[in-house]
């Protein structure tokens, strides 16, 4: 196990970046107000007038101030994945961060400081050229993330690529083009062509912003030059540099249409980036089940994420005071990264394995075409109930979060019924505004921007959370559009974004009219009386109704745990199978062999024989020809 490398990028403040920058968003820029980040080595905190601000300090394996370069950066965090790379492991680099924090700038670099992209492809050809001993083929392809489509970077007008996954390949995508190469050249003005079709818009915070994620990739495979031995093996290893696209608060990019909805897919494909990041640094009992098909980023970096790869991560930030807030959210998903351990391994392929590898495959498409494909039927059928046991399983999760949030509907019913069974105990007093002036302490979950209603009775709203401003969660995960959840993600109020999406098709229903809210004083109390018991029969009514839909679901739960576990008995049962019959098929394929061998040897031992027998002939043949000559001649001798 090894943990994933993250760095934190600072870039120079805007004003010295563009010269021309006269935006008001960043006129309170680097340390000109109260607020400033402090490096120290690899550790950085945030200083408020010069003080440290707690819960702000954090520590990485490198935090780079402006004056780095990309150089640095490379040889910090990327040259040992390239090394590995052509060794045979895995590699994946990645840049994250807020929009206009330079990511693009990390991953390509400019012609006087060439990134980490540029500089990984010749250090490929460079390192393969080192290893005389072997012969490398490289492929390349390019490819990008735009409104959660596929686009191939290296064919004009590509179609949307689809995800495919199967047992042989893993998860790849369907019909992407696979260049191969020869040298560093060759990939750079590939790259060039990618960098052509690829998605850039203009936002108030980035003239050139990157509206989709790209992922460029190289298939490194080699086998050595002179193979001596059934030993020798052929090393494939996959190399992913990924740039993407920033994370915004639309109310800075001021985005609106196609920027607005592209926007909204970044945001989202980042925040589920964010929730796998964080579960997968949850430790080992707590990690559950990791949501990669949440997202098309998550699923085909889904090696590179806690799996068989080696990742370094570059986290880019802005130093301005005006983005302290984003900063934080992205060294917050940086420390989360942190926690995160990949298994590398070496993927060989041996010479033999790869044989007995094929002649399975013989076998299997022989047994096909024998028992009418029975062995691609099973194979589907495994993937089939794989499928089916992850919808199950989603589909668990869903009613326990379901569950969960009647079981508090009905919580939040039952306290509000002991609270009017009080105040009509209480019925000579009228409720005072003040009783529940307190109750803002109960707004923790508001988001920044929500107002407080004056004078209202905030104690029933926010309680209930009946008003839409101070609702923490939206409606529809989809329409996110700013990073307000974002952040909040990464300050922890919300750790679990299944929840989020859950929350979006379950329909919470509707309060009655809240009958205490507020009170006219010349009420007369029989009045107030028969208006409280029959909001708390209604009341009641509504907690039965809940209760009975906890037990419904409850119910549910249990027969989809039962579904779920006769799947898995399903899938585990149908593996064997498949391992039983590839058994079988290999010991006739051994038995037929053994038979082939004694053929041979017999063959061998009849040529012999032949060959003894024909020599045994020709002298006999010879013998009788001296015979029939020696007759010839005594015949004329004779007068
Ligand atoms: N370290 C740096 N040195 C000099 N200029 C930089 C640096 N980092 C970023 N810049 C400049 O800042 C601007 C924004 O950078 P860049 O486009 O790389 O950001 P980004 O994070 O990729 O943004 P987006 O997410 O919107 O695509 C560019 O003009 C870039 O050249």
């Amino acid at each position: 196990m090894e943990k994933i490398s993250v760095a934190v990028r600072f870039r120079p403040p805007k004003s010295s970046v563009d010269a021309d920058a006269d935006s008001p968003s960043f006129s309170g820029g680097g340390a000109v107000g109260n607020r400033e980040w402090r490096i120290d080595d690899s550790g950085i905190s945030l200083l408020h007038r010069a003080v440290p601000v707690p819960g702000t300090s954090f520590v990485f394996d490198h935090v780079f101030n402006e004056s780095v370069t990309n150089a640095r950066i490379y040889g910090l965090l990327v040259r040992s994945l390239i090394r590995g790379a052509v060794d045979g492991f895995n590699g994946t680099a990645f840049a994250y961060g807020q929009t206009s924090s330079g990511k693009t700038f990390t991953m390509n670099g400019s012609g006087a400081d060439p990134g980490i992209i540029p500089l990984a492809v010749r250090d490929i050809f460079d390192t393969a050229a080192e290893a005389a001993d072997r012969e490398f083929l490289i492929r390349v392809s390019y490819m990008e993330i735009y409104n959660e489509e596929i686009n191939d970077l290296l064919t004009l007008g590509s179609e949307k690529l689809p995800i495919h996954e199967s047992l042989e390949r893993g998860v790849y995508v369907s019909g992407l083009r696979e260049e191969i190469v020869n040298n560093a050249e060759q990939v750079l003005q590939l790259l060039e062509l990618g960098e052509a079709n690829r998605h850039f818009g203009e936002t108030n915070m980035n003239v050139r912003s990157s509206r989709s994620h790209t992922i460029f990739r190289m298939v490194i495979e080699s086998s050595a030059k002179h193979q001596t031995n059934s030993e020798d093996a052929i090393r494939v290893s996959i190399l992913n540099l990924v740039d993407l696209a920033g994370s915004e608060r639309i109310a800075k990019t001021g985005a609106d249409g196609v920027r607005l909805k592209e926007g909204k897919h970044i945001n989202k494909s980042l925040m589920i980036l964010g929730n796998v990041i964080n579960k997968l640094s949850e430790n080992g009992k707590q990690r559950g089940h990791i949501p990669y098909r949440d997202s098309k980023l998550t699923r085909i970096l889904q090696s590179a994420l806690g799996g068989n790869a080696k990742t370094s991560i570059i986290c880019t930030a802005a130093p301005e005071e005006i983005h302290i807030e984003e900063t934080r959210g992205t060294l917050q998903f940086a420390s989360r990264a942190k926690c995160v351990s990949n298994c590398a391994q070496v993927n060989e392929i041996l010479t033999d394995a790869a044989l007995l590898k094929r002649q399975k495959l013989e076998i299997e498409e022989l047994s096909k075409k024998l028992q009418g494909s029975h062995s691609e039927v099973l194979e589907q059928l495994i993937l089939k109930q794989r499928n089916d046991m992850h919808k199950s399983e989603l589909e668990r999760d869903r009613l326990a979060m379901e569950l969960e949030e009647e079981r508090r509907l009905r919580e939040t019913l039952e306290h509000r019924l002991a609270e009017q069974k009080m105040s009509q105990n209480h019925n000579d007093t009228d409720i005072s505004v003040e009783q529940f002036a307190d109750s803002s302490q109960l707004d923790v979950l508001k988001t920044p921007d929500s107002k407080r209603t004056p004078d209202g009775f905030v104690a029933s709203r926010s309680r209930y959370l009946k008003d839409a401003e101070f609702s923490p969660i939206p409606e529809n995960l989809g329409s996110v559009a700013d990073e307000d959840l974002w952040m909040q993600l990464n300050k922890g109020c919300i750790t679990d974004l299944d929840m989020l999406e859950m929350t979006s098709d379950f329909k919470c229903p509707p309060f009655p009219e809240d009958t205490t809210a507020v009170v006219p004083l010349e009420e007369p109390i029989d009045v107030r009386c028969l208006r409280l018991e029959t909001a708390c029969s209604s009341d009641r009514q509504q907690l039965e109704d809940s209760k009975a839909r906890c037990t419904t679901l409850e119910k549910e739960l249990e027969l989809l745990k039962e579904e779920n576990s006769s799947l898995r008995q399903e899938l585990s049962k149908s593996k064997h199978d498949t391992d039983h019959e590839k058994e079988g098929l290999i010991k006739e394929l051994e038995t037929e062999r053994s038979k082939m061998e004694e053929l041979k040897q017999d063959i061998r031992l009849f040529s012999q024989a032949f060959s003894q027998r024909q020599g045994h002939l020709t002298s006999l043949h010879t013998k009788s020809k001296a015979i029939v000559e020696n007759c010839k001649a005594s015949r004329v001798a004779l007068p």
